[in-house]
């Protein structure tokens, strides 16, 4: 089985440790946040600070996921840590559904009963979250957040970091501009320009997000 280090001890490494479990492909070798001064080992697992990633990589057969729910935060410990893509699996549930034509980049997350249908390409890093749909031919940029329940229609494209609020629906064919913020619930019927805040049904722009 496949070592794997886990990086970031918050909620969403709850469900991401339970997707690895839930793969039976992988082995927990080591979870690493800051939150932990010194380093220690229960059940065979080593906790510790994120400085440890350095070491572990040494061992060329360890993957790593970033396990960070803030975009810009998996952008920032992506670059700090200097690994190649290839360090970091997809991570799909059993219980979500990916079409067999889509393309999936390194480090994302696929939570359960998510759906990413036909021709859909989703980036590195991006979080598919439970329950959240990416229709046929949509293209998602690296660090994207589908949360929980969103629904990207046909055709639908977003940019690097963009998030797609809870619950929130994009007609197809629309745009979400890059590191762009979607409100819950939203419906979002107009392109959204880069670095923007929608929210509403029909969404509109309630604030621009500091670069
Ligand atoms: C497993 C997980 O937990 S994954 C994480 C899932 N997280 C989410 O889905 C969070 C989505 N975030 C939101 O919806 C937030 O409300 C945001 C980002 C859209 C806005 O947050 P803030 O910038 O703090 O805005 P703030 O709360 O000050 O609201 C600004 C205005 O927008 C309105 N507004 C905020 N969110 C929404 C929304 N989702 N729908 C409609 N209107 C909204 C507010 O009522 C307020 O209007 P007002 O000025 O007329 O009073």
């Amino acid at each position: 089985m496949k070592q794997l280090c886990v990086i970031g001890q918050g909620g969403h490494s709850k469900v991401i440790i339970d997707i690895i479990i839930a793969m039976k492909k992988y082995q927990i070798a080591a979870c690493l946040d800051d939150k932990y001064p010194g380093t220690s080992k229960r059940k065979g697992i080593l906790y510790g600070p994120v400085s440890l990633a350095e070491e572990l990589s040494k061992e060329e057969s360890m993957g790593f996921v970033i396990a960070i729910g803030c975009n810009k935060t998996r952008k920032k410990l992506f670059s700090e840590l200097g690994l190649p893509i290839e360090r970091f699996p997809v991570l799909v549930h059993p219980a979500a559904v990916v079409s067999p034509s889509s393309i999936i980049g390194g480090g994302t997350v696929v939570m359960p009963n998510s759906t990413i249908n036909a021709c859909a390409a989703i980036g590195n890093h991006a979080i598919i979250n439970t329950g959240s749909v990416v229709e046929h031919d949509s293209l998602l940029g690296n660090y994207v957040h589908v949360c929980p329940n969103a629904t990207l229609t046909g055709n639908v494209e977003a940019g690097e970091g963009a998030q797609i609020g809870a619950g929130a629906a994009i007609i197809p064919g629309i745009r979400i501009g890059r590191w762009s913020i979607v409100g819950a619930g939203s419906t979002v019927i107009h392109p959204v320009p880069d670095h923007e805040k929608v929210a509403g049904a029909p969404a509109k722009s309630i604030l621009k997000v500091r670069v």
